[in-house]
Parts: C-alpha cells; sequence; structure tokens
C-alpha cells in the first residue's frame, strides 16, 4: 500500500502538469485550426458582355471565393472580341444581333469549368450606340435587345440582364474599375470609420485616380474634385471599403470619336456648295467617295443636304482641321461656377487620370502616350502632313479603316482634352494613357459587375482573427510552454522532491 502510495504518477505535480501539458496541445491545436481554417481554393466567375457602339466584347472575371470581399482580388481571366459590328448596327435585322453574340459565347463556356456554369451571372451592358439608337426608334432597340436576352438565356450561365446603362453609369463604372484594378480603395484616411469627417470631405479621401473614356458614340470624364459637385446630374456618392467619395461624372453623348467625325464632316459639308469636301484632318492625297447617307443616317446630326454622295479629299493640316474641330463644340454661355463645354459643369481638375479605350489606341498608335502636350502636338501635325501613300507604306499591317481616321481622331483628342476638359501643359503629364491595369482592361465592365455582385462591400472587411505576427507569436509561446513543461515532467519524474510527503 505504501509502495503504491508512493508511485509518482499519483503526486498532484505530475498530474498539474499532465493536465498542463494536455490544456497546452488543446491550445496549440485550436489555435492553428482558427488561423488556418481549411482553404475551399474554390473560385468564381462572372460574365460582362459590353456592346458598345462599335463593337461588343465579353470579358470574364475570376476570383476566390473565400477573398472576395478585399481590393483588387478580382481578374479578367479572358476576352472575347465579337466579330462583326455593335448590336446597335443590328435594328434592321435584330436577330442577328443575338446570333452574333453564340461565339465569345461558347468559348466561355469552355473557358469556365462547368461545374461552375449554373453559378456564374452573366450581365450585358449596352452604351452610346444603343442611346442613340433607343432615341430614334425605341421599337428597334427594344427588339435588339430582346434579341440579345434571348441568345444569352440560352446558356447554361445565370443570367441577369441586357440593359442599356446610363451615361453616369458608365462614367462610375469606370472610375471604380480603375481604382479598384490600381489599388486605391485599399488606403485609409487615417480617422476611425466610424468618425464623421468634417466638410470639406474630399481633401481627406485618400487620392483616386480619374478616369476618361473615349468610345465611337460617347465619352466620359469621372474623378473626385476638391471643391463640391454643384450640380446634382454631376454629383455620385459612393461609400467603398469604409471611406466616402465624393465624386463627378458626365457623359458626352454624340462626343466619341465615330459621331464627332460625323458631326464635324456633316459641318464641313454645309460650308461648303459642292459635292467635294476637301478636308484638313486626313492625310493628303487620301481620297474616298462617301455617301451622305452615312453621316446624315446620325442622330447625332442635325443638318442635311440632298445629293448622295460627295468627294471627300485629305489636306493634312491640323492647325486647320483643330479649327473646323472646335466648331463643335460650345464655349459660351455657362449657368455655373465652371463649365467643360455645351453649358456642362466641370469642377476644377484633380490628380491623376487614366485614359482608356480609344484615347488608349489612338495615342497609342500616335507615339504620343508619354510626351508633354507641346511634342504632342508637335508630332501630331507631322503626322498629318504625311501624304497618304507615305501612311500606308508605313503601317502596312493596319486596316485603312482605322489608318485613315489617325489624324482627325489625334486632333480630336487634344481638342476634347485640352479646350473641352482643359487641361494644359502644366497638367497634361497627370494623364495615364492606358490599356489594362494588371491583367485587366481599363473600362467600365468590371466596376458593373463589382457592383452587382457585391463585390465591393462599403466598410473594410473584417481582418482575420489574428494577425500573422500575433499567430506565429503565440504558436511560438505555446510551444515553448510544452517544451518546458516536458522537461520539468521528465526531471520531477521520480523524484521525492516532486511525490507528496505526507503519504508517506
Ligand atoms: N485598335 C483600335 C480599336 C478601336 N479603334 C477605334 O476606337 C473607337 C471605339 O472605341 P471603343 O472604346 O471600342 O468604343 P465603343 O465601346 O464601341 O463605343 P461606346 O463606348 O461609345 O459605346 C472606334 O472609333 C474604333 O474605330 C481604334 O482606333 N483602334
Ligand atoms: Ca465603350
Amino acid at each position: 500500500l505504501l509502495e503504491m502510495k508512493k508511485n509518482p504518477w499519483h503526486s498532484p505535480w505530475v498530474i498539474a502538469l499532465a493536465v498542463l501539458i494536455a490544456l497546452g496541445i488543446i491550445a496549440l491545436v485550436t489555435t492553428a485550426v482558427v488561423q488556418n481554417k481549411p482553404l475551399p481554393k474554390k473560385f468564381k466567375y462572372g460574365i460582362v458582355l459590353d456592346a458598345g457602339s462599335s463593337h461588343t466584347s465579353l470579358y470574364i472575371y475570376e476570383w476566390p471565393a473565400e477573398k472576395q470581399n478585399d481590393t483588387g482580388v478580382v481578374k479578367q481571366l479572358h476576352v472575347c472580341h465579337v466579330k462583326g459590328p455593335g448590336i446597335s448596327s443590328y435594328s434592321t435585322d435584330p436577330k442577328r444581333a443575338g446570333a452574333s453574340l453564340q461565339e465569345c459565347m461558347n468559348e466561355a463556356k469552355v473557358k469556365i469549368p462547368e461545374r461552375r456554369h449554373n453559378e456564374t451571372p452573366v450581365y450585358l451592358g449596352a452604351t452610346a450606340g444603343m442611346r442613340l439608337l433607343r432615341k430614334e426608334n425605341s421599337s428597334a432597340s427594344d427588339k435588339v435587345l430582346s434579341s440579345v436576352a434571348k441568345s444569352l438565356q440560352s446558356y447554361p450561365f445565370q443570367y441577369h440582364g441586357a440593359r442599356i446603362i446610363t451615361g453616369q453609369e458608365e462614367g462610375a463604372y469606370g472610375w471604380i474599375t480603375v481604382n479598384y484594378l490600381s489599388e486605391k480603395f485599399k488606403q485609409s484616411n487615417g480617422f476611425p470609420s466610424d468618425v464623421p469627417l468634417p466638410l470639406s470631405i474630399n481633401t481627406l479621401t485618400p487620392s483616386t485616380m480619374g478616369a476618361l473614356d473615349l468610345g465611337g458614340a460617347s465619352t466620359q470624364i469621372t474623378f473626385v474634385p476638391h471643391e463640391e459637385v454643384v450640380s446634382k446630374d454631376n454629383a455620385l456618392d459612393f461609400r467603398l471599403y469604409g471611406n466616402d467619395y465624393k465624386v463627378y461624372t458626365h457623359s458626352f453623348l454624340c462626343y466619341g470619336k465615330d459621331q464627332a467625325l460625323k458631326v464635324v464632316l456633316a459641318e464641313q459639308l454645309q460650308e461648303n456648295d459642292e459635292d467635294v469636301l476637301v478636308n484638313p484632318c486626313f492625310n493628303k492625297g487620301y481620297t474616298k467617295n462617301m455617301s451622305l447617307s452615312s453621316i446624315y443616317s446620325s442622330p447625332c446630326v442635325s443638318t442635311r443636304r440632298n445629293s448622295s454622295y460627295f468627294f471627300h479629299r485629305g489636306t493634312g493640316n491640323t492647325t486647320q482641321c483643330r479649327e473646323s474641330i472646335r466648331k463643335i463644340f460650345n464655349f459660351t454661355g455657362c449657368p455655373w461656377p465652371r463649365c467643360s463645354f455645351n453649358g456642362i459643369y466641370q469642377p476644377q481638375l484633380q490628380g491623376s487620370f487614366g485614359a482608356f479605350s480609344a484615347f488608349y489606341f489612338v495615342m497609342n498608335f500616335l507615339n504620343l502616350t508619354t510626351t508633354t502636350l507641346e511634342v504632342a502636338k508637335e508630332k501630331l501635325a507631322a503626322y498629318c502632313s504625311l501624304s497618304w501613300k507615305d501612311v500606308k507604306q508605313n503601317y502596312p499591317k493596319i486596316k485603312d479603316k482605322y489608318l485613315e481616321e489617325y489624324c482627325f481622331s489625334g486632333t480630336y483628342i487634344l481638342t476634347l482634352l485640352e479646350e473641352g476638359y482643359n487641361f494644359t501643359s502644366e497638367n497634361w503629364n497627370n494623364i495615364e494613357f492606358i490599356k489594362k491595369i494588371g491583367d485587366s482592361d481599363a473600362g467600365w465592365t468590371l466596376g458593373y459587375m463589382l457592383n452587382l455582385t457585391n463585390l465591393i462591400p462599403a466598410e473594410s472587411p473584417a481582418v482575420p482573427p489574428l494577425p500573422h505576427a500575433g499567430y506565429v507569436a503565440m504558436m511560438v509561446l505555446f510551444s515553448l510552454l510544452l517544451v518546458v513543461l516536458f522537461v520539468i515532467g521528465y526531471k520531477c519524474f521520480g523524484r521525492p522532491s516532486c511525490t507528496s510527503q505526507k503519504y508517506t
């Protein structure tokens, strides 16, 4: 009996040690489990079709399901350019609008894992081409939309609608895209998120990047100004990742580069009595027989002329070209403290800007993406003065459709940015001409999907239970404790000092 009482395993010290060791193991396992929840490794997908005035593109986005609230995790997986013109061009044969999307939709079926098809949302947003068609003939635009809707619904994805987005949305989502991709929303304003900010809010919000989008039929300018946006039509309020943003946006319908060209040509024709149009915005030696209906059929053009064809001849003079482009802007009659043009309010430009879509295509072709404004003007003048023969020889691979318009387009862009939006030599280099940020294209589609899929939270997402450093420290501490307990246990084993004397 005495022997049994002396058994060291029955000493309270050893029992206490055993309990502590067990607790240590439980603590270790719990910390590891809480911190490193098993990763499901599940990817989610979304499809957005950008039905622009000149073409349609299908974008597939991908993001890890468990991180979807973080900023910057949604990425473009794939883009497919639909063959043929924009959907508004099928107004006389709407069925073909839906059919035109099939090739890209079939590609999406291959790119997205089959088991994810039924949970993948698909959105179609149509822009200025459809806005113009709706203005002209709303039943035709309805038919085109029904045709594309029917086509999209025949796929195994989750159909979320086909609609014409507003110019405001187009500007806002473009702004969200560039700031999401350049991780501008991650920054904090230095104030706790529940503290109401002083009135001069936009001087305290983290800096963002403005967005400049030039399409075929409309153009958008969107940025966070320092001053209050006094025109309600141009004001947007966002709360993203715990910060408030007061954003200015405006979309100019008919000021996309294809429609602007039609308006310029119509003005030039108006000033010409003959059926020959001598145009300083096209290279010398460029000639083309054009139908007047190609210009007068546009709802952006209000003038009319009787004959059916005209002879278009270039002279390649950028100074004269700029003069004729300037005529489509109205710089008088501003009812606001400040205007861009046509009496539209625009606050003072603020911060850096990302200029994408046709701003990029044209400026990149002309090699003007990184120059000063003065050098851009000089280089453009030199390009415009090249003969059409030389231009064709220098760029044999570029389609005539694009090539013939670069002198006009370059001059239009400089006029729009400098005289329309009031960029100057001083802030010119705040404009960054971009196509992509990382692997994703700059444009409104990503912002549209992030918003409709609730992928951008209003408040900062919750942080993990422990920051990584805290987790490592805890693990080291628990491990050390366990080692110490083992050592004490081992050293104590069988020693009288560790066994209770009152049993003897
Ligand atoms: N490599 C390219 C591709 C396009 N373009 C021109 O860029 C303009 C269209 O730009 P885009 O952003 O694609 O316009 P859409 O989205 O079709 O038009 P919108 O946004 O106004 O609906 C067209 O004039 C087209 O000819 C170009 O110059 N070079
Ligand atoms: Ca567009």
